[in-house]
Order: C-alpha cells, then structure tokens, then sequence
C-alpha cells in the first residue's frame, strides 16, 4: 500500500472484515484454537456462576485475550512457515518453537490466574 494515500473509511472496514475472516478461519480450522475456546468458554460461565467482582472479571478476560491472540499469531507463524519451508529445516523449527513458546507463557500466566481467582471461593464452597 502507497505510503501518502488518502485515509478512507471504506478501507478501514475493509480492514476490519479481513481479520473477522481470519478470527473465523482461526474458530473453523484451528484445533488449539478450539480448545482455547472451550476453556474460555468454561472461565466466563465459572465467573458468572461464582460472581466475581469488575476487577477479577478484568483479570480474566484479559487473560482469555492474551491467550486467544497468542494462538493465533502462533497459528498465523506456522502457517507462513509451512509455505517458506514445507520440509524440515532447523531455522523453521526455532521459529515454530519460539511461537509456540509464546502460547505456553500465556497459557501459565492464565493457570495463574484462573487459580487466584477461581480457587478460594471454590474451596469455601467445598467446605
Ligand atoms: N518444516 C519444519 N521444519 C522443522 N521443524 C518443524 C517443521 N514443521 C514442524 N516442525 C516442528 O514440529 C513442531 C510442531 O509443528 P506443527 O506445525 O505441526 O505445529 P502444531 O502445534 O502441531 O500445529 P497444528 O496442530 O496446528 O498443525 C514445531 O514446533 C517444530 O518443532
């Protein structure tokens, strides 16, 4: 794209609907992304259910985003990696591995605090 084009709305929408489409094919074709989905889906029920207050729902949809995002950028990395180099190559493995990684971080950080949160009224519940 030129760099002193005009700004246009219709371009930004434009915008807008290619990455509905990729949030699409990342919900339709991704099984990560599935799994990611249902344990978000799980979370926001679980914090209904247990009514937490503004600032944990804060913390937990902020956490469900960063994961969500992540698998997708890491989706998006291998999918760019599978046509740069569809055999083996020890570069491409760095690469998927250090995405992937990325999804790992946040995939923890949400374990964290998905137990700060959810555990202690779990457990008074239990008891
Ligand atoms: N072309 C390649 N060259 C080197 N290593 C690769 C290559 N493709 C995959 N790998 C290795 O296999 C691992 C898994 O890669 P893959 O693309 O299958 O990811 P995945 O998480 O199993 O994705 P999905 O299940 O969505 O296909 C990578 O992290 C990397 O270590």
């Amino acid at each position: 794209m030129e760099e002193n084009q005009k700004f246009s709305l219709i371009d930004r929408l434009r915008s807008f609907k290619y990455a509905f489409n990729g949030l699409k094919l990342f919900l339709l074709n991704d099984h990560n992304g599935r799994i990611h989905v249902v344990a978000a889906v799980i979370a926001i029920a679980l914090s209904w259910w247990l009514h937490i207050s503004r600032l944990e729902w804060v913390a937990i949809l902020s956490v469900i985003a960063i994961v969500l995002a992540a698998e997708i950028i890491n989706s998006s990395i291998e999918k760019l990696a599978d046509v740069v180099s569809p055999s083996y190559h020890p570069q491409i493995k760095i690469v998927k591995d250090l995405a992937a990684a990325a999804v790992l971080i946040a995939a923890f950080l949400a374990l964290a605090v998905g137990a700060i949160v959810f555990l202690p009224p779990i457990l008074s519940v239990i008891r």
